[in-house]
């Protein structure tokens, strides 16, 4: 039996369409050759008549090609034929049109060049996973009761974070690239690992790789695992965590802190899904999809020649960003009421917030997003006295709220640009009337990182050195902090 081919049976069709004459004749042979009946054209209006008049079992098919300025081919195919698979093969990826044929149903997103291998892998995948899907019953759109309990772990219901849930529910069938961006605390890990736990791949792992966890010089090892004796302390050989989620979804926390020489390392085990341990000559090949989140710009990031444009491209296919905890409305209470029933001790009384406290938790502006709210209600769960949380049981920032206004649109940094920047090194801010003393030590906490920043223009390994901090160190009080380093570069 040939790949396209059973005995006795008939070939399956695929149409390819493509304005590229070398890679529409040399995808059509090849495919050919491993069995598949190909009909390749040139544009998309070739393309929707072929479609129209006979029948296939999958289309690849170019993005940039004459007659598909928007979409044509993807737009005809959800609205008539919604049960053949598309896979979209693109030289010039784009972040809205990825989205935009995420929306439009597509299987699968590849980006040119695509070695053939990796190509007939997707083929035969999609077209199996087709069929399989062909014995179950066609779901229709889903109604917005049924998005709002679709995801259990991601709490919210406001327009925003509905579009969310439509966008998680349709990337989460594919093993495209997903690339999570959003302020500190919004949500981007739930969200990944949720992307994993509805996708084919749930009985596979949940990898959660922290860039600026993992020491630089043990990056390596940690991720592509390593032999016996290969460098001082390898006692034994060891298995990388991306062979660990070989079958799953790799989750690569603060990508954009990934230093260079390493973001040249992941752009070829995502390339070729295969890497070559720590002094072993032989490569292991794995099937796993990449998740990945940022708080940093990392368009501006590749813009500035900190970020490399190849690897932004793979691992930013599908770019979800999740909006701050400010501009989700209600949902502010609906997570309160949430963090306090999880929160509070067994046999805790408490049920609830007095109409004060519940107009400041509306009021304040969450530059710490859902993390932030958490702790507050924790902290509340612990001080309140009645069987309700009042005002006086939220911290004074809370209390007294800054006027939404002033909070920065931009996503970078807000309690930083909010709040006093100049100053020497070391300077402590001014303190807050009636702030307790863990408020006030962390206040100066803040202020310090914030003069230590400026002063070394954003430079985390300069800062940590002259902090006596390790790196790692360093990186986990900026982003307890919410301060992003990239704000202070000039
Ligand atoms: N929609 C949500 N519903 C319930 N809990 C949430 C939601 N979003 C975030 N959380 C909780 O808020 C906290 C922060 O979430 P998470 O770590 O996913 O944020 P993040 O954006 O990855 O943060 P960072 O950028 O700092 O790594 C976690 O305790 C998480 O469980």
């Amino acid at each position: 039996m040939k790949d396209g081919r059973i005995m006795g049976e008939k070939p399956q069709r695929i149409l390819v369409a493509d304005d590229e004459p070398l890679y529409l004749r040399t995808t059509g042979a090849l495919l050919g050759k491993a069995g598949y009946e190909c009909v390749c054209v040139p544009d998309a209006g070739a393309a929707i008549e072929r479609l129209h008049a006979e029948s296939f079992d999958l289309v690849l098919s170019d993005l940039n090609m004459p007659g598909n300025l928007k979409l044509e081919l993807l737009r005809d195919q959800s609205t008539h034929r919604p049960h053949v698979p598309i896979v979209v093969v693109t030289g010039v990826p784009t972040l809205p049109s990825a989205i935009e044929s995420i929306r439009l149903g597509i299987t699968d997103y590849l980006l040119k060049p695509v070695k053939f291998d990796d190509l007939l892998a997707c083929v035969r995948r999609v077209i199996a996973a087709s069929k399989a899907q062909s014995l179950l019953p066609v779901t229709p759109p889903r109604k917005r009761e049924e998005l709002e309990t679709l995801f259990p772990h991601i709490i919210g219901s406001s327009k925003p974070m509905l579009e969310l849930f439509e966008i998680i529910d349709r990337v989460a069938g594919t093993d495209t690239s997903v690339l999570i961006t959003g302020e500190s605390g919004t949500g981007k890990e739930v969200v990944a690992s949720t992307i994993h736990s509805h996708s084919h791949r749930k009985k596979g792992k949940f990898q959660v790789i922290d860039c600026t966890a993992v020491p630089e010089a043990l990056f390596e090892s940690m991720l592509f695992g390593h032999k016996k004796g290969s460098f001082t302390g390898a006692v034994g050989d060891a298995e990388g965590l991306l062979k660990q989620c070989d079958g799953g979804t790799a989750f690569f926390d603060e990508l954009g802190e990934l230093p260079a020489p390493l973001q040249a390392k992941l752009l070829r085990a995502v390339q070729e899904q295969t890497f070559t341990p720590v002094g072993s000559h032989t490569p292991v090949s794995v099937n796993t999809r990449f998740v990945c989140a940022t708080n940093r710009d990392l368009e501006l990031e590749v813009n500035a020649g900190r970020f490399r444009q190849d690897l932004f491209y793979r691992l930013g296919v599908i770019q979800v960003e999740l909006p701050p905890l400010r501009e989700r409305g209600n949902d502010v209470l609906q997570l309160a009421d949430a963090f306090l029933k999880m929160l509070r001790p067994e046999k805790s009384k408490i049920d609830g917030f007095t109409a004060e406290a519940t107009d400041s938790l509306m009021r304040y502006s969450w530059p710490g997003n859902i993390r932030e709210l958490r702790n507050v209600i924790e902290r509340a769960v612990a001080l309140a006295r009645g069987t309700t949380i009042t005002v006086t049981d939220l911290p004074e920032k809370i209390r007294q709220p800054q006027p939404v206004e002033s909070i920065p649109a931009s996503t970078k940094n807000t309690r930083a640009s909010a709040g006093p920047t100049t100053g020497p090194p070391g300077s402590l801010p001014v303190s807050l009337p009636g702030a307790s003393r863990e408020e006030a030590m962390e206040a100066a906490e803040y202020q310090y990182l914030v003069n230590l920043m400026q002063s070394h223009c954003g430079n985390v390994s300069e800062a940590a050195r002259h902090a006596d901090l390790s790196r790692q160190g360093m990186h986990k009080l900026l982003k307890k902090h919410d301060i992003q380093a990239a704000d202070f570069r000039v």
